[in-house]
This record gives C-alpha cells, sequence and structure tokens, in this order.
C-alpha cells in the first residue's frame, strides 16, 4: 500500500476533501487504480457500463458473498434485474406504502417527550424493519435483531473496520444460524405470498428460480444490507439538516401543513424532496459507486488507460465541485427547485447498468419517516458537533452518538 492508498484508508473524508478542487477530476490512487469524478468521464464509464466488469470490494464480497448480484455482470444480472426492478419503482411503490406507514408509526410512538434519541440508531432500526417486510412480509425480531448486530460488528467501528480489511481479508459474514434462518424465511415467504420480493425471486417463472441456498443467501443479505443502511443514513441526516436550518425547518413544516399527503407524492411535496435530494449531495451515504474494471483500453484527454485499470467514480467529490454547486458545503435545498441537475453531475444513486435498484423506494421511505417526525413531534439536536460528516464502513451515516431530543408531541 503506498503512502496516497494510507491516507485514503485511514482518513478518508480528509484526504477527499483535500483533492477536491483537482481541475482535471481524475487521481490516480496507484498504478492501475483511478478515482474519478470529472463530469465528462463519469457520462462515459456510466454509458460503457455494459462492457466494464464489476468486481466488487475486497472487503464487502465476505460480507455480502461471492454471488451477490452486486457483482454479477451478463445475462445472470440483467435477469435480477428484470425480477427485482419493477416492484421497487413506479405505481408499484404504492404496495410499500402501507408498510413503510405502519412502522414509521410504531417506531414514533415510542418517542416521548423528554426522550433523547441516537438518530442513527433509531433510523436504522426503522428501516432494517421495512425492508424485512418488504423481503420477507414480516418484520420477525428473530430475524432482525441479530441481522442489526452482525451490521453493528462489521461496520459500526471504523477502526474494527480496518483491521477487518487489511488483517483478515474481509468483514465477517453472519452466524450460519442466522444465514439458515434468512433461506428458510424467505422460501416460506414465497410459499405463502407471492408478492413479497422474496416471493418474486423464487416464483417459478422467474429466469433465476433455479436459485441455490447458498445464491439466495448471498442476495437476501445483499437487499437487507443495501436497502436499509443507505436509506437510514440519508434519513438521519435530512432531519439533523433540517435541525441545523431554522428557515427549511419552517419551509418544510409548512408545506406539510398545506397537504394530507404523507410524503407518497414527491410532486405534492416538492420542498421536502428538495431536502431529500440536498442531503443526498451533501452526504451522499454511498460516497463511491462501484468499482468498474476497464476491459479494452480507455482514452480520456489524451490519457491511455489499460484494461485492469479499476475506475471509482466519486459520489462524494463530484458532488462537491465549487462549479457545478456553487458554494458547495453549505445545506441548500432551493438549488434542486431551481435547476435540474444532470446524471453526470449528481448521481446519488450511482448508474449505468448498475443504477440503484431501490433509488425511488429509497426517497419514498426518506420522504415518508421525515414527514411523520416533523408532523408528530418537535426535535432538537442536543449535540450538532457529532453531526460532523464521518463514514460507516464505506457509507457515510451520522455518528452513533448524533442525539435528538423530543421537545414536545405535535398529535
Ligand atoms: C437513499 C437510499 C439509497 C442510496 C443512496 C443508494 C445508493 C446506491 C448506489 C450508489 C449504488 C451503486 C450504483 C453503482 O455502482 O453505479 C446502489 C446499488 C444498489 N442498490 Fe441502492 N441505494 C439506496 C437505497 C436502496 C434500496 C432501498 C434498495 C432496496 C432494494 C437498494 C438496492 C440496491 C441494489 C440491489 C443495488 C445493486 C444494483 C446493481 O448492481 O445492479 N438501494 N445503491
Amino acid at each position: 500500500m503506498n503512502r496516497t492508498e494510507l491516507q485514503l484508508a485511514l482518513r478518508p473524508l480528509r484526504f477527499l476533501d483535500a483533492h477536491a478542487d483537482l481541475p482535471e477530476g481524475l487521481l490516480e490512487v496507484r498504478p492501475g487504480r483511478l478515482m474519478v469524478w470529472n463530469h465528462e468521464a463519469i457520462e462515459e464509464i456510466f454509458r460503457a457500463d455494459q462492457r466494464l466488469r464489476h468486481p466488487g470490494s475486497r472487503s464487502f464480497k465476505p460480507l455480502l458473498g461471492s454471488r451477490s448480484l452486486l457483482w454479477q455482470d451478463g445475462p445472470r444480472h440483467a435477469a435480477y434485474r428484470r425480477v427485482l426492478g419493477p416492484p421497487l419503482r413506479g405505481r408499484r411503490l404504492a404496495e410499500s406504502r402501507e408498510v413503510i406507514a405502519e412502522a414509521t408509526d410504531a417506531a414514533i410512538i415510542g418517542l416521548t417527550p423528554g426522550c433523547e434519541f441516537a438518530i442513527a440508531d433509531w433510523t436504522r432500526a426503522l428501516t432494517l424493519r421495512i425492508m424485512s417486510r418488504i423481503l420477507f412480509g414480516g418484520a420477525g425480531d428473530d430475524l432482525v435483531t441479530p441481522f442489526a448486530e452482525w451490521m453493528d460488528r462489521a461496520l459500526g467501528s471504523r477502526r474494527r473496520m480496518l483491521v477487518y480489511r487489511y488483517l483478515r481479508g474481509g468483514l465477517p459474514r453472519p452466524d450460519r444460524g442466522l444465514e439458515e434462518l434468512l433461506v428458510a424465511r424467505a422460501r416460506e415467504s414465497a410459499r405463502e405470498n407471492g408478492t413479497t420480493l422474496a416471493g418474486r425471486l423464487l416464483a417459478t417463472d422467474s429466469p433465476i428460480a433455479d436459485l441455490d441456498d447458498g445464491e439466495l443467501r448471498d442476495q437476501l443479505v445483499s437487499l437487507l444490507f443495501a436497502g436499509h443502511e443507505t436509506t437510514a443514513s440519508t434519513a438521519a441526516w435530512a432531519v439533523f439538516w433540517i435541525d441545523r436550518h431554522a428557515a427549511v425547518r419552517d419551509a418544510v413544516l409548512a408545506e406539510l401543513a398545506a397537504t394530507a399527503d404523507d410524503g407518497f407524492s414527491a410532486d405534492n411535496l416538492p420542498i421536502l424532496q428538495a431536502v431529500v435530494s440536498e442531503t443526498l449531495r451533501l452526504t451522499p451515504p454511498v460516497p463511491a459507486a462501484g468499482n468498474r474494471v476497464l476491459v479494452e483500453p480507455w482514452v480520456f484527454r489524451e490519457r491511455r488507460f489499460d484494461p485492469g485499470t479499476v475506475l471509482m467514480p466519486s459520489i462524494y467529490l463530484a458532488h462537491r465541485r465549487a462549479d457545478h454547486f456553487p458554494d458547495p458545503t453549505r445545506f441548500d435545498p432551493h438549488r434542486f427547485l431551481v435547476r435540474r441537475m444532470t446524471s453526470q453531475r449528481y448521481f446519488p444513486f450511482g448508474g449505468g447498468t448498475r443504477h440503484c435498484l431501490g433509488s425511488q423506494l429509497g426517497q419514498l421511505e426518506v420522504r415518508m419517516i421525515v414527514a411523520a417526525l416533523l408532523r408528530r413531534r418537535e426535535l432538537r439536536s442536543m449535540n450538532p458537533r457529532a453531526g460532523e460528516p464521518q463514514l460507516r464502513g464505506h457509507a457515510m451515516a451520522p455518528s452513533a452518538k448524533l442525539a435528538m431530543k423530543v421537545l414536545s408531541c405535535r398529535d
């Protein structure tokens, strides 16, 4: 490992901030490994995505499994997207609305006046329950609790994560008992309720119905992981940013007071949606999209990159370019009300053939959680300095120390 890689591993955000102004938007971390945030290069990479390889990160492969759809390529990957994509977008999202509303309702009841709670833990527990119900049809404490404990063991401490990554060959797998429980729950759900995500994965007419237990396990873990950590961080950051900006809070509250919409329609709640978009810009839960590996030579601005070069699209750096986002470190949802962002400059959900399958579901959850919280509780941050951007695993998540206090109930 060279000096640059060491700095990136030990102090990733400080390292990224120090390079944000590099005009070319490219940085060779070591020979054959390129961080990319130049918008023209990003456009080329996402356009060529089908011809690139997506091998996944060394540390996450043991966690999610070597056959996770996150690093499959070719027809098998396309089949996964055909099966999982439709229920997670468009009108079919209405099927998840009740699940999100019920789970959020139950979580808010526990927030009584005077209580202080860690916002990131609270949103994480909630979004894991939601994802578990969408996947299996039931939240199941026997499954959700050990899953959350395992995630915390793997990602809860940056120091521990570095030890796993560099000394133990990757993040830890869950206990065998939990893996077996996940698989059994999925097969049971598919027998009883074909409309769950597990039911769709295992439907007899699905192009991937031949899944063996090992490959099924990898997809269940991947969906639970990708579907809750990211959404939880976004919701927690959104609550934090709203708390820090009184004018934004007032504007969102006024918008909510003028409609009965629970957050389902972004069109009815443009200011709340702008808050979600700006949260995803300034504190993107996934700071770098998945690694891409060149299969053919690539020439960009007269520089030639050989096959085998690993490209790392940096969402964090692209979102902090001052020429694209004036005063980039300022939280300003207004930018999303006056301008349409292009997908090479703003890509919190990645792009190309790997564009996040849950982008619409994730934003829906965040809107509904934030809308319900603001409507029903008056909150204040107890220690805003703990809201300093930081990483949990590879993801950006507020510190477990960031606490909110319930000042009063509004319902
Ligand atoms: C605000 C919430 C979320 C954010 C910011 C987010 C972000 C991302 C990003 C950056 C990628 C990588 C894309 C790339 O490499 O180009 C990704 C992939 C993925 N996400 Fe999300 N995600 C979110 C919510 C969800 C949810 C709710 C699900 C639920 C199913 C989900 C499922 C996936 C899957 C399956 C992939 C892999 C897609 C593929 O490789 O074909 N995500 N997400």
